[in-house]
């Protein structure tokens, strides 16, 4: 297939330096021969543009979303390109970055397919609004925009209105999550596969049943969003918010494959590599080594 690299060096929705030399890192690391193996044609579109920001623009917008404005204009740009890709019948892999930009890559995902799920591998849930946060910060909360819930500057990135059905989410590996995702999770009735869950059943169990939805919902399409803070904090040193009690490198392993061998994922983000947090480029190797292992079983 042919696979488009789309970088979006940003780290404003984490607001702490790091995941911004995510793309850069990987590129230095072959991303792009890597996946060429098995019959790929790779292409790399370069990055999206990040604009600039001073510190004052961290709160300009909104007291509790913060860099606001450059996160809503680069999740528009990112959108329009994951969309052009898909229509030229392409793989976007998205490299982040922090998680913000699955608001753009989504939303691309979206304007494309009629019925898709969203796969988020990921120890957090993503689903907090400018209300439940605590941190304000943007990375947080991508899924709930994505389902129309929460600041219209966000739910209407790329166009208005819901991107993803709630039915259609699929959360797994979450560890960490917030009071009021929690809420929204049982408001939405979101199907979330918790780290504990994964640990007493087995990830193939688990997986398995993921699957069964998927199929019992008729999606044409899977989007996966991997957040590699879905991993156990003891093997990424280098991604902002690690979370111990997690998921091991075999286990994820085990969730990917099942996943590429569907033969189902059109899309992905790959992001919160902290190029600044890794010791001796664990992570970004690790990184390297489950987007190769991925591709490989596409
Ligand atoms: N993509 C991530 N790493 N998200 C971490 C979010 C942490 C926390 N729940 C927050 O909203 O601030
Ligand atoms: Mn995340
Ligand atoms: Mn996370």
């Amino acid at each position: 297939m042919d696979i488009n690299i789309i970088g979006v060096p940003i780290y404003y929705g984490a607001d702490k330096r790091g995941p911004e030399y995510g793309p850069e890192k990987l590129r230095e690391k072959k991303v792009a021969s890597v996946l060429s193996k098995y019959n790929n044609k790779v292409y790399d579109m370069g990055d999206i543009h990040v604009p600039d920001v001073k510190d004052y623009d961290k709160f300009f917008s909104h007291a509790n979303l913060k860099y606001l404005d450059a996160i809503m204009e680069v999740n528009k740009n990112l959108a329009h390109t994951v969309y052009s890709s898909l229509m030229s019948e392409s793989f976007p892999l998205v490299i982040g970055g922090d998680h913000s930009i699955a608001l753009g890559s989504i939303s691309g995902v979206s304007r494309a397919h009629k019925n898709f799920a969203v796969v988020w591998m990921d120890a957090h849930g993503d689903i907090n609004t400018q209300d439940t946060s605590g941190s304000g910060n943007i990375h947080g909360m991508p899924l709930a925009k994505l389902m129309n819930v929460g600041h219209e500057g966000l739910t209407n990135v790329y166009f208005q209105g819901q991107k993803v059905k709630p039915e259609n989410v699929f959360i797994i590996g979450a560890r960490d999550l917030d009071l009021g995702e929690i809420a929204l999770i049982d408001k939405m009735k979101l199907n979330v596969y918790s780290a504990d869950e994964i640990i007493e059943k087995g990830i193939n169990e688990v997986m398995q049943a993921v699957m069964n939805k998927l199929k019992v919902n008729h999606v044409e399409a899977i989007h996966l969003s991997f957040d590699l803070d879905f991993i156990d904090a003891e093997f990424v040193p280098g991604t902002g918010t690690p979370v111990s009690v997690g998921i091991n490198v075999d286990d994820t392993k085990k969730a990917l494959k099942t996943l590429a061998e569907s033969k189902l994922i059109k899309s992905m983000d790959f992001v919160e590599l902290n190029v600044l947090l890794d010791k001796n480029d664990i992570t970004a190797d690790l990184a390297i080594d489950l987007l190769d292992w991925t591709f490989k079983h596409m």
